[in-house]
């Protein structure tokens, strides 16, 4: 039989010299974690040390004509595993001091291989929830205890990532995943109430590196490519769009991107952890195109002169830089006031080069303009009109894009993911359609006066030409010619945002602005805490904390005769649960050897019968799974090549 082109396209079977089949050695879930554009993620055992990991199922047919994604992808785990293990074993001064490690805190992988369906990853196992989910169930996030930390966490990660030179390109919520602790099986969560700061940050984990780069010589096109998710991307990246269609001219004209598009979209991760909704989304893509270059987002007018909030907006103002020569980097927004706490010896080291840089040195410096007050002129909102508006906001919100001819998902997928969203709707929705409160009457009775006046919001308004920039990031010279973190203060110019396009943001809005009065209290009972120094942990109890609170461990590479190591081989077994005996120990490997029907994507997601125990990772009892190595592989033949991907290459 001859090999599908795709698998030598992906660089994972070169070597294979017959079609020998061999036998998976992991087993799934049949449930799903989650899913995505391109691929389905699933709980999986390797069926010799028993261990779990998760295991990313991407479907050949999905990626047609892409897979130099997926080998992107590989290829950037596969290195960021081996620096992580690296950097575990030689340390580094920095490890004693920061309380969050950057290369703690990236997805692991341990194992890879193919099937005739898909190309699968065997990474590190995280809970089925992410913050996305995390931050929808909760509304929002504490700021002091959970937004900051987790800021804190993320700042680290990017730090670490943009020194190895790789651009994320995809941070957002739904990529940022927990760890499962594993000496519990549970998450830190339970143990936050006593914490001057939410635990579960120990426990953050970036995922998804499917469009993850490499920053090298190379990748001159890649950093044009106009890929990401609409809400996250900065404007720089905006000004890709339709470059598939550009002269080469055109594409001269524009300027590669850089790691700083992670900068940005960090930016709206946090908003979004603070106040539950995103900064620049519309209801059309256009609008919130425009906005992004605009650098037009969002303001809830009552938190702009809330203290507590003070740094929290001047965080938010850096990220959201529209020129990203000018926008910080992560070492450098280690040093903000908003998360400085947790980071003892922060680098300035770039704000001084950035000071000095013949590249920025001849930009005009931004004038502080006074601005107008931008008053959204509300109608009264059809409630049904609202519901199918944040339905479609959501939608937009989880799907990545690339370059112009996207790659559509297959159906079953497709469908899986909208059911994700459903769920997700339907929770919304069923927050929004409380019985009346005062909140929901007010927003029944509300109009443009009563916003202007209450609980207005603003659009945060700044203009494309520098000389005119009412983005107060900049900026003045600190005496010891570092460029100081100014006070945040609202624009007040007239918004791009008026009408009817905006309505559904701005009830969303709404409801997380009357919600936000009840959060103030718990903010500041939260700072008053004897803990805290003016609200804070103070360094030494951080310093502390890192010692104690980390939750990473370097999982031990598993023994080479136990990981699949690139080779082809059939579909895993997918079992409703790792308590199900067996059909039989023997008959796993020997059965689904003879079977000629393989289940592919479309099938697992069929797959859902059992929902028993599923999602519940204690009952999960490794040692009720009944099989030794010498009653099922002692017959299963050897793949013909071993691309250990700690060695090759
Ligand atoms: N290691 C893991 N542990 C637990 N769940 C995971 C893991 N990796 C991914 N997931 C879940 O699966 C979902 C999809 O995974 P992932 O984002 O890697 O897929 P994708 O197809 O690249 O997604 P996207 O459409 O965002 O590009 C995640 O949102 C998450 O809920």
């Amino acid at each position: 039989m001859a090999w599908p082109r795709e698998l030598n396209e992906v660089g994972l079977s070169n070597n294979i010299q017959d079609n020998e089949d061999f036998k998976c050695k992991y087993i799934t879930r049949s449930d799903p974690l989650g899913d995505g554009n391109f691929s389905v993620v699933k709980e999986c055992m390797n069926i010799h040390t028993k261990e779990l990991y998760a295991m990313k199922l991407i479907h050949k047919d999905v990626i047609k004509g892409k897979l130099q994604l997926i080998q992107r992808e590989f290829h950037l785990l596969k290195y960021l595993s081996q620096q992580i293990r690296f950097l575990e074993q030689t340390g580094s001064s920095n490890d004693v001091v920061d309380t969050f490690q950057g290369h703690h805190h990236i997805l692991q992988l341990f194992d890879y291989f193919e099937t005739t369906a898909n190309i699968v990853l065997i990474t590190q196992l995280c809970h089925k929830d992410d913050l996305y989910e995390k931050i929808i169930s909760n509304e929002h996030l504490n700021l002091i205890k959970q937004v900051k930390p987790y800021t804190a966490c993320l700042i680290s990660v990017l730090d670490f990532l943009h020194s190895q030179g790789v651009v994320h390109r995809d941070i957002k919520a739904e990529n940022i995943l927990f760890r499962l602790n594993k000496n519990t099986a549970t998450s830190t969560s339970t143990t936050t109430e006593n914490n001057e700061y939410d635990l579960t940050a120990h426990d953050l984990i970036l995922g998804d590196f499917g469009l993850a780069l490499e920053m090298n010589n190379d990748t001159g096109m890649a950093l044009k490519e106009y890929v990401g998710t609409m809400s996250y991307i900065s404007p720089e990246i905006v000004k890709c769009k339709g470059i598939g269609l550009m002269t080469s001219q055109e594409i001269n004209s524009i300027s590669q991107y850089d790691s700083k598009v992670d900068i940005w979209a960090l930016g709206v991760l946090v908003y979004f952890m603070a106040m539950g909704y995103t900064p620049f989304d519309c209801e059309t893509d256009e609008e919130t195109l425009e906005c992004i270059l605009n650098c037009d987002y969002y303001i809830d007018e009552s938190l702009v002169n809330d203290p507590i909030y003070k740094d929290f907006w001047n965080f938010i103002q850096c990220c959201f830089v529209k020129d990203n020569l000018r926008r910080r980097s992560a070492r450098t927004l280690k040093s903000h006031p908003f998360i400085q706490e947790f980071f003892i010896s922060p680098s300035l080291q770039e704000d001084i080069n950035l000071v000095t840089s013949p590249s920025v040195a001849h930009l005009p410096k931004l004038k502080k303009n006074k601005s107008l007050t931008s008053l959204h002129n509300l109608k009264k909102p059809p409630i049904r009109r609202q519901s199918s508006s944040l339905i479609t906001r959501i939608e937009s919100k989880k799907q990545s894009f690339n370059i112009p001819d996207l790659i559509t998902p297959p159906p079953s997928m497709a469908k899986s993911s909208t059911n994700l969203m459903k769920q997700q709707n339907h929770l919304l929705q069923s927050q929004m359609w409380h019985p009346p409160s005062s909140a929901n009457l007010y927003i029944q009775s509300s109009n443009a006066n009563v916003l202007s006046s209450n609980s207005s919001m603003s659009s945060m308004h700044t203009n494309n030409n520098n000389n005119n920039n009412n983005n107060n990031n900049t900026i003045g010279h600190h005496p010891n010619g570092l460029t100081p973190l100014t006070p945040f203060t609202p624009a007040t110019n007239n918004t791009t945002r008026d009408g009817p396009p905006n309505l559904a943001k701005i009830r969303d809005t709404l409801r997380r602005t009357i919600s936000m009065t009840s959060i103030k209290t718990q903010d500041t009972s939260a700072t008053s805490s004897t803990n805290l120094t003016n609200g804070f942990p103070s360094s030494d109890q951080l310093t502390r904390n890192n010692q104690t609170n980390s939750t990473f461990f370097l999982d031990p590479q598993p023994p080479k005769g136990s990981l699949m190591n690139g080779v082809f081989c059939e579909t895993p077994e997918s079992l409703s649960n790792f308590n199900t005996t067996p059909r039989s120990s023997l008959s796993l490997s020997r059965q689904n050897s003879q079977s000629n029907e393989i289940p592919t994507v479309n099938s697992i997601h069929s797959n859902n019968n059992n929902h028993s125990n599923i999602n519940n990772h204690n009952n999960i009892n490794s040692n009720s799974y009944v099989l030794s190595r010498s009653s099922s592989y002692t017959n299963v033949k050897k793949p013909y090549f071993e691309l250990n991907f700690e060695d090759d290459e």
